[in-house]
Formats: C-alpha cells, structure tokens, sequence
C-alpha cells in the first residue's frame, strides 16, 4: 500500500505565556479563531489524506470556533505537547494509520502557514529516508544570558536555525522516538535525533513564527490582513 499523509494538529495548550485568557488557539484574529486559520491551510494541501486535530479533554470551544469541521478531532490531549502529539498518534492508529504513513505534526499556534511551505517539506521528505522540519535560519546574533539577564555568552550562529512547523516523519519512527524521550520532547525532531538520525532542514519563512507572547497575536493579524488575497481566507 502507498504510505499517506496525514497532517496532526496539537491544540490542546492552554497558552500561559500569550496572556489571553482563554487558549491562544480560540483567539480571534483577522476575523477568525487561530486554529481556523491554520486548519484552512492544511485543508488546502491535497497531498494530506486527513487532519486530525488533537485538544484538551475539558476542550468545549472547537465546535462554535470552527462551525462545520469535517476532519478528524480527538479529545486526547496530555500535559505536555509531547504527550499530546503521542495520544495524537496512538489516535490515527486506531482510524486506521499504519507504521508507514507520513505524520506532519503542526502546532495550532504557528496560524500563518502557507500551503506551498507544506508542500515544499513534502517534496523534500517523501524520497527521504528519516523526514525533517521546517525551519529558518538564524538571522540575529545569539546570546546566552543568566537570571539576572545578562550575557553569559555569544554563540556561534552560522549553523543554526530555528525550528518551525509541520514536522513530517513516518508515523512508526516518531511514535517510537516520543515515547523514548517524554515530555522533554518540544519537537519531534529533537526526539528522532536521539535515535542517531538526523532530519533534513526545509527552509519555509519567518512568517511562520509561533504565536506565543501577548504582541504575537497584533503582528500574526497584520501578517494575515497584508498577505495576498487567498481564497481560503
Ligand atoms: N499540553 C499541550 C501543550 C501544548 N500543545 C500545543 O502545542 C503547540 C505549541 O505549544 P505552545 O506554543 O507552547 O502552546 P501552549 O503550551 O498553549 O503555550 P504556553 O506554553 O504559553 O502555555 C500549541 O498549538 C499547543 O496548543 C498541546 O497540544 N498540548
Ligand atoms: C515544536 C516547536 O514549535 C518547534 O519550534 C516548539 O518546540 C514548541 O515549543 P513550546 O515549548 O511548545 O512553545
């Protein structure tokens, strides 16, 4: 059987750091709850069998922020965004996924990806032995600071890059790999370099930053109204 690709959406965080009140997920930007955005832009990826989109179990908001969903949604979702991403996982099994299909992990928070970004890791990943990530490189000096917020050091930036999401792997290698390293995992990729491999870096944007701090959700609006007119939005 040809391996597929399904797209694994982790909602299920309750978004301390953006300050908002409520999960960052369920604010409103340019019009629409973040998880709207970002779950129109996977839906606009044809080569994604499914998407399945993992929350909270006490999650009671998804259905009046995104009225009419026809993809997958599983009230599965852990303590840690590892544990969400492996109830996720443990969930396409029981519909159906096997250890060869493709999994794209991608954070509801990162709402201004951009179809052909996705696209362009799917190019790169399906002749690829082991997957790999979005990511950017690093544009500013890096520092390492202490408590007190100073600098302790500079580091060398020239071979780093930050890492985006969708993260695409086969679904086997990244169950195993989460479920090696638990909740210190705050990526997929960081798991799958624990077993020896190494992921392939996909170049996307600084566009698809992750809504994280309180002035996140001001620059993902005016991002979302500047883009080009898409027909999704
Ligand atoms: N237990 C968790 C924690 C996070 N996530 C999801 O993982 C993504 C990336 O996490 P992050 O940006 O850190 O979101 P939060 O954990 O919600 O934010 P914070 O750490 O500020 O509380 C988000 O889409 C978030 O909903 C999740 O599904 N389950
Ligand atoms: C997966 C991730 O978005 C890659 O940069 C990031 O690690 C999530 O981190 P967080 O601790 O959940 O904010």
């Amino acid at each position: 059987m040809t391996s597929r690709c399904f797209a694994l959406v982790p909602a299920a965080g309750i978004g301390e750091r953006s300050g908002a009140g409520i999960p960052k997920q369920y604010v409103e930007i340019a019009g629409r709850p973040m998880l709207a955005h970002t779950l129109a832009a996977l839906a606009a990826v044809p080569r994604i069998a499914q998407t399945l989109v993992v929350l909270s179990p006490a999650d009671d908001r998804f259905e009046a922020a995104v009225p009419g969903h026809v993809g997958w949604v599983a009230r599965v979702g852990g303590a840690s965004r590892a544990e969400s991403v492996l109830g996720g996982l443990a969930e396409l099994r029981r519909r159906g996924a096997v250890d060869d299909d493709w999994v794209l992990v991608h954070d509801a928070a990162r709402c201004l990806l951009r179809p052909e970004w996705v696209d362009a890791l799917i190019d790169a990943c399906l002749p690829d032995a082991v997957g790999g990530l979005l990511a950017q490189p690093i544009a500013d000096t890096l520092k390492s600071g202490d408590a007190e917020g100073r600098v302790t050091a500079t580091i060398d930036r020239r071979d780093k890059w930050a890492a985006q999401t969708p993260q695409m792997f086969r679904l086997g290698l990244v169950e195993k790999a989460l479920a090696a390293m638990g909740a210190a995992a705050t990526d997929e990729a960081s798991a799958v370099e624990a077993l020896g491999l190494a992921p392939r870096l996909v170049r996307a944007s600084m566009a698809n930053f992750k809504v994280t701090w309180p002035e996140d959700f001001e620059l993902a609006e005016r991002w979302l109204r500047a883009s080009a007119p898409d027909p999704r939005r």
